[in-house]
């Protein structure tokens, strides 16, 4: 694979690899230590040790670039915050990143940018942390953007068998996505790699349907009317984190479905980077529901869109006027 990216590609590889390294050690602790945000989302240990991570990683060799990521340090200057930060501090040197408590709130505040510029990046530290607390799928999502076009997206998915087919094979796979160099599936733990590929599925009653565990983050109702529409019996897969965009990008589901779930709220764009370019390089097509391209220049909010389909490509037309048809 011709790459243009190369440098930007193993920077990033090899922080999403420790960043889920990081995300595991917590996972098997007994607490992973949550908090509340003001949004009343949580957010853990391993969220922060994670970006902690790679915005290190990205800042020493990318030094001008700036990072739109979800997380800040804010909530963790306060004084009764002081043995939460050590244990962050704990966990990013424990994957062989000897930091103190300030050091891992300083590489935090790096992905501080919220606006538009013609080269970033965008990173979910932990994408689909209920997914994490309930030991179900989540992701370290990453992805590099220039001049509005992603060129470079990364999900690090912990929970993932990495081959579909060995349902008892090894866990956890990376997704490396490059525009117009394809994609790569690695093993976390091993050398292994596999090249996917979307699946050609076009019987839209035969398509494989998956949505968020939430129904509070994507309308189950308008799925199941949209199902209906295209003939689908089989009931939906629900996972959480963009592993569903994983999933659809190796074709072990045709269709994934994000529906709004109230008019008004705005996807933010560290939740859909790494996944849209991991779909589109296998061949899949990713939109909004009204069929529009994401637009990845309005800073941290896909203020332009609403909700996302992505899919085979094979379906896709078909798929976007069910959408229309359920009046979503
Ligand atoms: N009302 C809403 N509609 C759509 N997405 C929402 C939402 N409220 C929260 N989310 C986002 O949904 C993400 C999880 O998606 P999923 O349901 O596919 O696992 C959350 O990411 P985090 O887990 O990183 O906070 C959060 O950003
Ligand atoms: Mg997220």
């Amino acid at each position: 694979m011709s790459s243009r990216y190369q440098r930007e590609r193993e920077v990033a590889l090899e922080a999403v690899r420790t960043a889920c390294l990081a995300c595991r050690n917590v996972r098997s602790a007994v607490d992973p230590a949550k908090l509340d945000k003001s949004d009343r989302s949580p957010v853990t240990i391993a969220d922060f040790a994670s970006q902690a991570i790679v915005c290190r990683a990205i800042r020493r060799s990318f030094p001008d670039d700036p990072i739109i990521a979800e997380e800040d340090a804010a909530a963790l200057q306060k004084a009764e915050m002081a043995e939460f930060r050590g244990r962050i501090a704990a966990e990013v040197t424990a994957v062989g990143i000897e930091a103190d408590a300030a050091q891992v709130c300083e590489w935090i505040d790096e992905g501080h940018a919220t606006e538009f510029s013609p080269r970033f990046w965008t990173l979910d530290p932990i994408d689909g942390t209920k997914g994490f607390l309930r030991g179900g799928q989540y992701a370290v999502a990453l992805a590099l953007i220039v001049e509005g076009e992603i060129v470079l997206g990364l999900l690090g998915c912990p929970n993932l068998v990495f081959d579909p087919d060995r349902a008892d094979g090894p866990v956890g796979a990376i997704s490396v996505a490059e525009r117009g160099a394809g994609i790569s599936v690695m093993a976390i733990d091993s050398d292994e790699t596999a090249d996917v590929r979307v699946s050609s599925t076009s019987e839209t009653s035969q398509l494989r349907l998956c949505e968020s565990v939430e129904s509070g983050h994507s309308s189950h109702g308008h799925s199941a009317q949209i199902a209906e529409e295209l003939g689908i019996s089989s009931d939906p897969v629900r996972l959480d984190s963009q592993a569903k965009y994983a999933t659809v990008a190796r074709g072990e589901a045709d269709l994934y479905l994000r529906l709004p779930t109230r008019p008004g709220y705005v996807e933010r764009i560290w939740d859909h980077a790494g996944g849209v370019l991991v779909v589109e390089e296998a061949g899949g097509t990713v939109t909004d529901v009204d069929g529009k391209p994401l637009d990845f220049t309005k800073g941290a909010g896909l203020s332009a869109n609403r909700g996302v389909v992505a899919s085979n490509g094979t379906a896709h037309e078909a798929v976007l006027a069910a959408v229309r048809k359920a009046g979503v």
